[in-house]
């Protein structure tokens, strides 16, 4: 699936929704890894997106793995529907669940790999406890809702110690966590965030914006991989 060490993962919130299925398609085989699904509700955060019906749709458009963010309040009932719908991975907000044990338990048991996510102000402690139970940490770099928003760089400190985490716990026998980056993600500044620990790399405008700049997926997405070589030559 992934070239080198690394995953990147158009958000599709910047895609052209009358051409969902053939968006998805195209950026796929213009070599991007992962579907990066958002989810809002107009609750959590000020918008209001796509559901499982959409998921379902697309579905059978592509065999990479579909990865659900979902931005809503309250979580539970959402996730056996995603996991129904074909969603390979469901990531949500500690903030948004009453229980983030629970939620991270009912994402497994319905058969996807569970993540949880954090806002630029949400403190690392929701990760005490739970390790054994996440398969992928989404660090937020924007405050989320939207698209098209400049990276926040402080969260290149967290990704660093969330990666000194990650490392312990895979020293310690723990099972391998992917470490997501979403929000502001460019060619620009992908090296130094893959530097910091990322492996996942979320990107909607910078890659859907390829439309209007007359350039091709095929085209932006070589622009991420050569500027994540730097940082893929010292992991390898
Ligand atoms: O979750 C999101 C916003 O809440 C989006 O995935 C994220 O912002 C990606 O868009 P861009 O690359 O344009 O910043």
């Amino acid at each position: 699936m992934a070239n080198g060490p690394f995953r990147i993962a158009p958000s599709i919130l910047s895609a052209d929704f009358a051409r969902l299925g053939e968006e998805v398609e195209n950026v796929i085989a213009a070599g991007a890894d992962i579907v990066h699904f958002d989810v809002m509700d107009n609750h959590y955060v000020p918008n209001l997106t796509i559901g499982p019906l959409v998921c379902e749709a697309i579905r059978p458009r592509t065999k990479a793995p579909i990865d659900v963010h979902l931005m809503v309040k309250p979580v539970d009932a959402l996730v056996p529907m995603f996991a129904k719908a074909g969603a390979d991975i469901i990531s949500f907000h500690p903030e948004a669940s009453e229980h983030v044990d629970r939620t991270l338990a009912l994402i497994r048991e319905n058969g996807c790999k569970a993540g949880l996510a954090f806002n630029p102000a949400t403190p690392l402690h929701h990760l005490d406890h739970v390790m054994d139970r996440i398969d992928l940490i989404l660090v937020m770099s924007v405050n989320p809702g939207f698209g098209g928003q400049g990276f926040i760089p402080e969260a290149l400190v967290k990704i660093a110690q969330i990666r000194r985490r990650i490392d312990c716990h895979a020293a310690n026998g723990g099972q391998p966590i992917w470490l997501e980056v979403d929000g502001g993600v460019k060619p620009s500044n992908i090296g130094l965030i893959a530097e910091a620990g990322a492996d996942t790399f979320v990107a909607g405008s910078a890659i859907f914006g390829a439309r209007g700049a007359d350039r091709s997926y095929h085209e932006v997405l070589a622009d991420f991989r050569n500027a994540l070589e730097p940082a893929a030559r010292r992991a390898a």
